[in-house]
């Protein structure tokens, strides 16, 4: 009981501050008690191309929600009002007993913002993005302490603010209730406004704790599209959960799988557990289309839509050009059991072109990827580590799941741990009140990619140990359990041995999280150079049109040692390419930091050439008489000497 006294006081409190917060900003303007509002009123023409723009909001509550308060409102004398998000107003309804419209101002195209008409209900729950009730003594300007009004903002299916509804009378009217009931009309102009966007095509859900509330506003909805992925949901949806709710899958939401969710009736309302523990009544609403169910040929498979034939042929030629590759046969015989390869993952049958010993590791790390094994990849920086990973999750049974990518060593020592594990409401100062549900449980039955693991702190290797033993996770400051089913598979750049040896990496974890151990080629190292080359500016060609590649320019970039492997090919070709205006990439395209690499397998032999035999021209005069006899042309220069166009530049005069 005290507790209930408490937080009403909290609330009264609460009120109390954002009305003087108000005062205090209208005192900013300039405003005074006895000034007279200015409406800044629209002219006709300007009001009906708003009125226009916000038709859609303006018949949805019109017709979709007023009818719902119509025999309520009628015998209390009191104005509903709908404003856009600035205060403009586009329609009313109702009889007031206000005097003339000239006198209350609540009429179409005039602006209710607190800069112009001081603290009131429009204006003010514009600015605070809140519902609030303004009584009379409250308004700012003394012009407006005849009525009291009740306003609820109205959020779109993208969250932005885009009207206010209000309640405005000057009658007596139970406050709590008007306010309460403004506050459910605006919630179900929102709900309304979700329905009309994706009732057609999408399975919308609404839930709630009660059973016999299932209809009413304050159920969440969630949309979900056809792999049950949510595609926009209710305010009411994210507050009950306490969670950001886009574009997770809805099992990672309710324990239910979107097949399920297509075939249950939609009478029957399913109890649901969400998140592992809180029980909710959830109706399935199907999508309106479903119904009238007419021929539609596009979704033959055979069907190829224009914008796809463009994709259609340029893939075409891809494959003609690896079928007089010699390796695709071998290849060819990666399974792609799933053909929905997002635009930006490398398909896997074009990770190697033409090295025997990348081929089988793409297809044993591929066939794994369906047992329960965990994968460890070595690779330098750069190799294309990630790449791989991602190519893998998108041809896996598991493709339909999230692939969560974490870098252990871009996330702070200390925030480690509970970005993995989540934590509880509240579990520690700094964290957000709501509670996070953590990446490990993020990726339940899809992927987890622990990139660069040799750098995870001791205390959370020993946690992870334990969520791999016991395959549940348990968050900061909990003691709840969650079940989790992930395929995991980690990367690092170390040598997780010698860790071991020096006391940075647990022993334990490591025999855990190597089921298959896959050493990732350096680009220098790889058989496939060439092609690569050949196959990633092509790419990039794709992206962007661009030069031709000579074959000399690939055997040049083919000699490179590539430190930063297929990361710094990816940015040299970037940069020449950019560089090049002409048809053919030439070397003086490329960026200068290529010839520093370049130069440190040179250095050696030139070093060689020019002291083992005396009698040669030193290279401080072969460069410039080479350059005069070859007018100058470095590239020319630098292959008759036999060295670097870094060199030549330090040597020319
Ligand atoms: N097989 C490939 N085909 C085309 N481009 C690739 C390939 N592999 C890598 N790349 C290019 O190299 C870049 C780096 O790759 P990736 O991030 O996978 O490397 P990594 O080994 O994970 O690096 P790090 O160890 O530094 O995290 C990519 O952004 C891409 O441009």
């Amino acid at each position: 009981m005290q507790d209930e006294k408490e937080k009403q006081q909290d609330v009264k409190q609460n009120h109390k501050d954002r009305i003087q917060d108000s005062w205090y900003r209208c005192e900013q303007f300039g405003l005074d008690h006895a000034s007279r509002p200015d409406f800044a009123t629209l002219q006709k023409g300007i009001l009906n191309d708003l009125v226009d723009q916000h038709r859609s909001l303006l018949e949805t509550t019109e017709n979709e929600v007023l009818p719902y308060y119509e025999n309520i409102l009628s015998n209390s004398a009191c104005m509903i009002v709908l404003a856009d998000r600035q205060g403009h107003v586009l329609n009313t309804w109702g009889q007031p007993r206000f005097g003339s419209a000239e006198e209350h101002g609540l009429i179409g195209g005039n602006q209710w913002s607190e800069m112009g008409a001081g603290t009131n209900a429009i204006g003010t729950a514009l600015i605070t993005g809140e519902a609030i009730q303004v009584g009379r003594d409250e308004h700012f300007l003394r012009a407006n302490r005849f009525m009291v009004g009740s306003a609820s903002p109205i959020y779109n299916t993208k969250n932005d603010l885009v009207g206010v509804l209000d309640i405005s009378s000057d009658a007596y009217l139970p406050q709590d209730h008007t306010f309460g009931m403004v506050k459910l009309m605006s919630l179900s102009v929102e709900n309304r406004l979700i329905f009309s966007a994706f009732q057609q095509e999408h399975f919308i859900l609404s839930f709630n704790t009660n059973v016999v509330s299932l209809d009413s506003h304050w159920s969440g909805i969630l949309v979900l599209d056809e792999n049950g992925i949510i595609v926009s949901a209710n305010r009411r949806a994210e507050v009950v959960l306490a969670r950001d709710l886009a574009l997770l899958n809805i099992n990672q939401v309710f324990d239910i799988e979107m097949r399920e969710i297509k075939h249950h009736p939609s009478s029957l309302p399913m109890k649901l557990l969400a998140m592992g523990r809180y029980q909710f009544y959830v109706k399935v609403i199907p999508p309106v289309q479903q119904i009238m169910r007419v021929p539609d040929f596009r979704q033959r498979a055979d069907y190829v839509s224009p914008s796809q034939l463009e994709t259609h042929v340029e893939n075409i030629v891809t494959v003609a050009d690896k079928v007089s590759n010699s390796v695709e046969k071998s290849t060819s015989s990666i399974k792609t059991p799933s053909p929905v390869v997002p635009d930006n993952v490398i398909p896997l049958a074009e990770l190697q072109h033409g090295d025997e010993s990348v081929e089988r590791l793409v297809r044993q790390a591929h066939k794994i990827m369906e047992k329960d094994i965990p994968i460890l990849i070595h690779g330098e920086t750069g190799a294309g580590k990630e790449i791989f990973v991602r190519s893998l999750h998108y041809h896996s049974s598991r493709s339909k799941e999230m692939l969560v990518a974490v870098n252990c060593a871009a996330i702070p020592a200390e925030l480690v741990e509970s970005e993995l594990f989540g934590y509880e409401k509240g579990a520690f100062t700094g964290a957000q009140n709501k509670g996070s549900i953590g990446l490990i449980r993020r990726a339940h039955r899809g992927t987890l990619f622990l990139d660069e693991i040799g750098e995870m702190p001791m205390a959370v290797q020993s946690r992870l140990l334990r969520v791999l033993q016991e395959r549940v996770v348990t968050p900061l400051g909990s003691t709840e359990v969650y079940p989790v089913d992930i395929k995991l598979i980690s990367a690092t750049n170390r040598t997780l041995k010698t860790e071991i040896k020096e006391g940075r990496f647990r022993q334990d974890l490591y025999y855990r999280i190597s089921g298959l151990n896959i050493e990732l080629p350096a680009l220098r190292e790889r058989k496939d150079k060439a092609e690569l080359i050949k196959y990633l500016h092509n790419r990039l060609r794709k992206e962007e049109p661009g030069p031709d590649l000579s074959e000399d320019m690939v055997d040049l970039l083919a000699k490179h040692p590539w430190p930063g492997n297929m990361r710094q090919l990816a940015h040299v070709l970037k940069v020449g390419m950019a560089m090049a205006d002409e048809e053919i990439l030439e070397d003086w395209h490329l960026p200068d930091d290529f010839f520093e690499d370049l130069d440190v397998i040179h250095h050696s032999d030139e070093m060689q050439i020019h002291q083992v035999d005396n009698s040669e021209e030193p290279i401080e005069k072969l460069i410039p008489r080479l350059l005069i006899e070859y007018k100058g042309n470095v590239s020319k220069t630098a292959k008759k000497a036999g060295v670097s166009r870094n060199t030549v530049y330090k040597y020319a005069k």
